[in-house]
């Protein structure tokens, strides 16, 4: 199951034709890299890019998770990307513009041939009309699905919508997502913040993304990573409190009660059930941050 204590606070894209990024965020405290054969990626470019980043996984990025998101299997160079990193041991194959269960089912086929390891898992970019509507079906389709990405710029164009900062024309976007991620236990990430200029505006964009329920933001540039793994980490205090709701909650078990007051909040089992995935996610950071650090002290 996806929606684990992997931390996917800031998952960051670049361009699959881009080198110079490919080894760079290698240097990156990122939780997590899409490396991209899509949209950032011109026609021309395509097949060098694919060569690239099946080396790139290749070479590994240490705990960071890696997913890759190809082209459409309708397009000139689906099939040749999924079948370059299928077998590559990366986290994830993130696939654009999902719009049926179907799609899914046959990325699942294509990649059991292709000899795809077991954890590699299919990711969904949630970004259409149509495919956020039958987000529900999507999420249900495959038991290989790892998670879902918003695209929220394809989503704009496609809704003749703004592109507001914080998104209020595509709310029930999120929402739909949101509550199909969340029913079949996938992880889900927010979509990009375009103004690199607006780190106030960033920031709050990153906490909107928190405060909805997404797991962590997809990025466009490295300056913005800090600030995304700042807010979307379970803070100091919060994890303390759920540290300590944990224990009296087993101390009140203990005694035959169900239900605890600490500090005159009732606590009952389902604070607990949060308390208990938010410490796993901050330990899970510390372990990512210290992997990190040795790295780069190597
Ligand atoms: C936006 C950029 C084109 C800017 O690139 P650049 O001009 O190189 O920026 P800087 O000079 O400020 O870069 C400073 C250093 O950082 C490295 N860098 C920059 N961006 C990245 C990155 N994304 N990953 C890794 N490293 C990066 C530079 O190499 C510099 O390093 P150094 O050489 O040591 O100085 C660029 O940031 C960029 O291409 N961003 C990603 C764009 C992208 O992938 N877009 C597609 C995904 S978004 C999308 O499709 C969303 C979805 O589908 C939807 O519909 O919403
Ligand atoms: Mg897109």
């Amino acid at each position: 199951m996806a929606a684990t204590a992997r931390p996917r606070r800031s998952v960051l894209y670049m361009p699959g034709s881009n080198s110079r990024a490919l080894e760079k965020a290698r240097t990156l405290a990122a939780d997590g890299l899409i490396l991209d054969l899509e949209d950032a990626v011109a026609p021309d470019a395509k097949a060098e890019a694919r060569a690239n980043v099946a080396a790139a996984v290749d070479q590994g990025y240490g705990r960071r998770e890696v997913l890759v998101r190809i082209n459409g299997l309708n397009t000139p160079w689906g099939y040749a990307d999924l079948e370059a990193v299928a077998a590559s041991g990366c986290d994830g194959i993130l696939l654009p513009k999902v719009e049926s269960a179907d799609t899914v089912r046959q990325v699942e086929t294509l990649m059991a041939a292709m000899g795809a390891p077991e954890p590699t898992r299919i990711w969904c970019m949630m970004e259409t009309p149509l495919g956020i509507l039958r987000a529900e079906e999507i999420a249900g389709a495959s038991a290989r699905l790892g998670g879902f990405v918003m695209g929220t710029s394809d989503l704009a164009k496609d809704l003749h919508c703004h592109h507001t900062p914080l998104r209020l024309p595509m709310i029930t976007g999120l929402g739909l997502c949101l509550l199909a991620a969340r029913a079949h236990g996938l992880a889900i990430l927010d979509g990009v913040f375009l103004d690199l200029s607006d780190a106030d505006g960033f920031a709050a964009a990153c906490q909107q993304g928190l405060e909805l329920g997404f797991d962590g933001k997809t990025l466009i540039h490295p300056k913005t990573i800090a600030a995304a793994n700042e807010v979307f980490a379970p803070g100091e205090a919060e994890v303390t409190w759920s540290r300590r709701i944990i224990e009296a909650h087993a101390e009140a078990e203990k005694a035959g009660q169900g239900v605890v007051v600490v500090d005159g909040k009732l606590v009952e089992n389902l604070h607990v059930v949060n308390a208990r995935r938010l410490v796993a996610l901050a330990e899970a950071i510390a372990v990512l941050e210290a992997d990190m650090l040795a790295a780069e002290s190597a």
